[in-house]
């Protein structure tokens, strides 16, 4: 009477979307983990998270948190485990081939929202979990879980929990473990001990809270679009190079060691372009692939607000439009000291236009970028454990992006983190189609249990 992922997946926990509707449904997914984790024999706590202000001045309240703990032998070790059961939005008129709620097996592919980011591998640690309780066998550690519904919205209002229950619910875990990313891989394990960090930004370049027409107007007006344009072109060149002056001066020098790191990883160029339907990257060399994804920074430009992107040839001249952009940060960058040199840097190149336009820069997300110590006692049990279920050794791999958590975790509760993906490469996390292999699945949830036996041992 367990539940099963297609029950999870049914359940629309869209975080995105700041709706009634969803928000319903992050309360019922809440609701219905916590149920699960009371029936398997743990004590739960489904924290009041209070509500979200939205920026158009509605409020929505945010979905519980769920604290639970599984066994306190003190004799034991204390293994942590963090997880979401928000998704991202699907629409199935969006290039869905299937009803993105109702999971559903093709070819041994278990496709749905959430299937592997991130409501499989959750019930893969609590199948884990349950599978001792069915062989009547005693926990080999004590479990904690903490479960948020606000992931894909930003984890709103987690960091303050984690600071609050630092020295109560925290207090007795030794180590914390998220299985919240992808292999590198179709079929190679992995684990993962770094993540990029990330700032956003947003520049502002306003003439007048209207538009214009640009017959009536075009020619002597300096136009916001043509000023943000060659202030967002001024960023980074066509290599990649970001073109910020300072930005790279904190980047982490790389030794010979480390190089080495990235040459032991199994990564099939051709076969990881062809799937990512991609003509040429960037770089020809997976060192170099590598190095550019986990290591050194990158500035990615996504969107232009305000200006006019429908189909057709509308003559306006946009009055005030705003920039978007972010930087993926790495060690030993700082936030604040990248904040200050893109805001100084567009200030010069603004000034240097003479435009009577008012700029303004603002940094409206600085997450900082996540690094472990592989030698931590959990990286020896997982990499122990997955060769008992797999047979072969993993990949060490570090994530491109962003989970907050990893570093909120390594900051405030000082505990050692790591991630344990499950999923393969393809599975389009965040993508139309996402999936998880049934075969991941199931032999996730044995890792895991082999996972909590090596905790055992070595604790
Ligand atoms: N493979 C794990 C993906 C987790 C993820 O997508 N995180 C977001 C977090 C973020 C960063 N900036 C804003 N949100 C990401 O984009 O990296
Ligand atoms: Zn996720
Ligand atoms: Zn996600």
């Amino acid at each position: 009477d367990f539940p099963t992922l297609k029950e999870w997946v049914a359940i629309e926990s869209d975080s995105v979307q700041p709706v009634p509707r969803f928000r319903q449904e992050l309360f019922r997914m809440m609701a219905v983990a916590a149920d699960t984790l009371q029936r398997l024999g743990a004590h739960v706590t489904s924290v009041d998270m209070g509500s979200q202000q939205l920026p158009d001045g509605q409020s929505l309240p945010i979905p519980p948190v769920i604290l639970a703990e599984l066994g306190n032998d003190p004799t034991k070790g204390t293994v942590c485990f963090y997880g979401h059961l928000d998704v991202q939005p699907a629409d199935q008129g969006n290039g869905w081939l299937t009803d993105p709620y109702v999971l559903t097996e093709v070819d041994g592919k278990l496709y749905g929202r959430g299937a592997t980011d991130n409501k499989g591998p959750v019930l893969a640690w609590i199948n884990a979990v349950s599978a001792f309780r069915a062989l009547e066998q005693d926990l080999p550690v004590n479990i904690k879980f903490i479960i948020e519904g606000m992931e894909e919205a930003g984890s709103v209002a987690l960091e303050e929990l984690v600071e609050k229950e630092k020295n109560r619910f925290f207090s007795g875990v030794d180590y914390i473990v998220i299985s919240d990313n992808l292999w590198i891989s179709q079929r190679k394990p992995a684990i993962t001990y770094g993540t990029r960090g990330n700032s956003y930004f947003m520049v502002e370049v306003k003439c007048r809270d209207q538009d214009f027409h640009s017959g009536t107007f075009g020619g002597i007006l300096h136009e916001p679009m043509a000023d943000l344009v060659a202030l967002l072109g001024s960023l980074v060149d066509s290599s990649g190079h970001i073109l910020v002056p300072g930005i790279y001066d904190e980047v982490a020098p790389l030794t010979e060691e480390e190089i080495n790191t990235y040459k032991a990883i199994h990564l099939d160029l051709e076969e990881y372009r062809n799937s990512s339907r991609v003509e040429k990257f960037l770089f020809d060399t997976k060192e170099e692939i590598l190095m550019h994804l986990w290591r050194y920074p990158s500035l990615s430009i996504h969107g232009i607000e305000g200006a006019f992107d429908e189909p057709g040839a509308k003559t306006v001249i946009p009055g005030q439009v705003i920039g978007k952009f972010s930087i993926r940060l790495v060690p030993h960058m700082n936030v604040s000291v990248v904040e200050k040199q893109v805001t100084r840097h567009l200030e010069d190149v603004f000034s240097k236009r003479n435009s009577s336009n008012k700029m303004v820069v603002s940094m409206t997300l600085g997450l900082h970028p996540w690094i472990a110590n592989i030698n931590d006692t959990q990286y020896l049990a997982a990499k122990r454990a997955i060769r008992t279920v797999f047979g072969t050794e993993p990949d060490m791999i570090r994530d491109g992006s962003t989970i907050p958590i990893a570093k909120m975790f390594q900051e405030i509760v000082h505990k050692s983190v790591v991630l344990i993906p499950l999923g393969a490469v393809d599975d389009g996390e965040h993508s139309q189609n996402e999936k998880i292999n049934r075969w991941n699945y199931i032999e996730g949830t044995k890792l895991f249990a082999a996972f909590f036996l090596e905790m055992a041992q070595l604790h």
